[in-house]
């Protein structure tokens, strides 16, 4: 089959809108700008933007295991709406994939209910409790995309500097949630200001930023590639920046909230404000955006991490950290930081597509003759107010509710198939 859509804009590398057409066969794109070939299903894309699908390095779909949070289905078809094409799904699901059977069943789920491309990591110790290694070169053969404990992280320098060195070995990137145990003081916030104001226990910067230190320094023995998630702090940007600096193979991810929000716009004992890591100072946020703009931070990354209403309902302490991401990335950076001047449109794309990819040597995130046809249409015109009631996620908990936001995707494909369009 044949798909050719006409009359959409897409950017140029001086963040220039040109009005072009992209021929699709067989799952892959084989023109751009050309004549609309004969017996060719046309879509009109209306003079809307077309991106190259987002690539989330960062995402928790909840299943196996947390289906009353999410599912692959309903997950996926999140990830669709908010213009994402590839995700790559975190190991902290029940089971873990943390071996060849666990990696074979996560992938059946993937290939029965998944909407869009989902690629799974596989977990750098068993049930990511920090103790015994996992067999990465069995995993990676399974179709681990890199190698994660996301959602704690590995306490003993030991068994992050054997499982980089095994990494190294078979060209696999260790992807590290940096959090020292010993530093949480089982806090829910920030340590700072607000968590003072609020009287909750707060999470010191450190908690994060000593464990990034000592990692880029295990990287640069194991000679392995290492990639830092969800990055909130000043002081980790620094570790990050003189790590890149002296040589060592670190990337590093931030997400939209980090960005957006800061420990000050906490409104009250709220749980859809609690993640990990936490919302940190306005310094910290500044020096976020800084390392985005000089490439320290490579990638914007949602990590979407859904819970229920009823575990966020009351109060931070016992809610679990988290929220969710796919459904108002796009539209909420673009609002913030495109629309006011501060980034281009081709920054931010890049940020969501190319870049992640390239640190993951995926084959994704461009709008290239050849490659496969993953792509957004987004009407950058369209206004609308977040509604957490309306998300296709069954997570309800953000922060940005009430938000007003301009920038929505309409059209979602991947390898040429309509994974999400928006009723008129
Ligand atoms: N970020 C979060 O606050 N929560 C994530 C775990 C994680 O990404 O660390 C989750 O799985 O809920
Ligand atoms: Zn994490």
């Amino acid at each position: 089959m044949t798909t050719f859509i006409h009359n959409i804009k897409m950017v140029n590398e001086a963040s220039e809108l040109v009005t072009t057409s992209i021929t699709i066969e067989e799952g892959k794109i084989t023109a751009i700008g050309g004549e609309q070939p004969a017996h060719a299903q046309v879509i009109d894309g209306k003079g809307n933007l077309v991106a190259p699908g987002f690539v989330d390095v960062h995402t928790h779909l909840r299943e196996p295991g947390f289906e009353h949070k999410e599912t692959i289905a309903t997950g996926t078809a999140s990830a669709a709406k908010g213009g994402f094409t590839t995700i790559c799904a975190m190991p902290n699901t029940k089971p873990v994939p943390d071996s060849i059977e666990n990696m074979q069943l996560i992938n059946g789920l993937i290939q029965d209910s998944a909407a869009i491309r989902v690629l799974p990591y596989g977990s750098l110790t068993k049930d990511i409790s920090g103790e015994v290694r996992t067999n990465m070169e069995e995993l990676k053969a399974q179709g681990a995309v890199a190698f994660s404990d996301d959602g704690v992280g590995i306490q003993l320098a030991a068994t992050m500097y054997e499982q980089m060195k095994e990494a190294a070995r078979i060209d696999a990137v260790v992807v590290a949630h940096c959090e020292d145990n010993s530093l949480i003081y089982e806090g829910v916030m920030h340590e700072g200001t607000r968590n003072k104001e609020l009287g909750l226990p707060g999470i010191p910067s450190i908690c994060e930023s000593v464990q990034i230190a000592r990692d880029v320094l295990l990287a640069e023995a194991a000679g392995a590639r290492y990639h830092v998630c969800h990055v909130s702090t000043k002081e980790s940007v620094r570790a990050v920046r003189d790590a890149k600096a002296a040589g060592i193979r670190v990337t590093a991810e931030v997400c939209p909230h980090h960005l957006l929000l800061e420990e000050m716009d906490i409104p009250s004992d709220d749980a859809n404000w609690k993640m990990n890591p936490p919302l940190r100072a306005a310094d910290d946020k500044d020096s976020l955006h800084a390392a985005l703009l000089d490439g320290t931070i490579d990638c914007i990354a949602t990590d979407h991490a859904p819970h229920t209403v009823e575990e966020k309902c009351c109060g931070m302490v016992g809610a679990p950290f988290g929220i969710v991401g796919f459904e108002t990335a796009f539209p909420l950076l673009y609002t913030s930081f495109v629309e006011t001047g501060k980034w281009t449109l081709k920054q931010l794309i890049n940020w969501m597509t190319v870049k992640p990819s390239q640190i993951f040597d995926l084959p994704y995130g461009t709008l290239t003759v050849g490659a496969s046809a993953d792509l957004t249409i987004i009407d950058l015109n369209k206004e609308q107010t977040v509604d957490a009631e309306g998300f296709v996620s069954k997570g309800r908990n953000t922060p940005f509710n009430g938000w007003v936001a301009k920038g929505w995707p309409v059209l979602t494909m991947v390898e040429g198939k309509i994974a999400f369009e928006e009723v008129q």
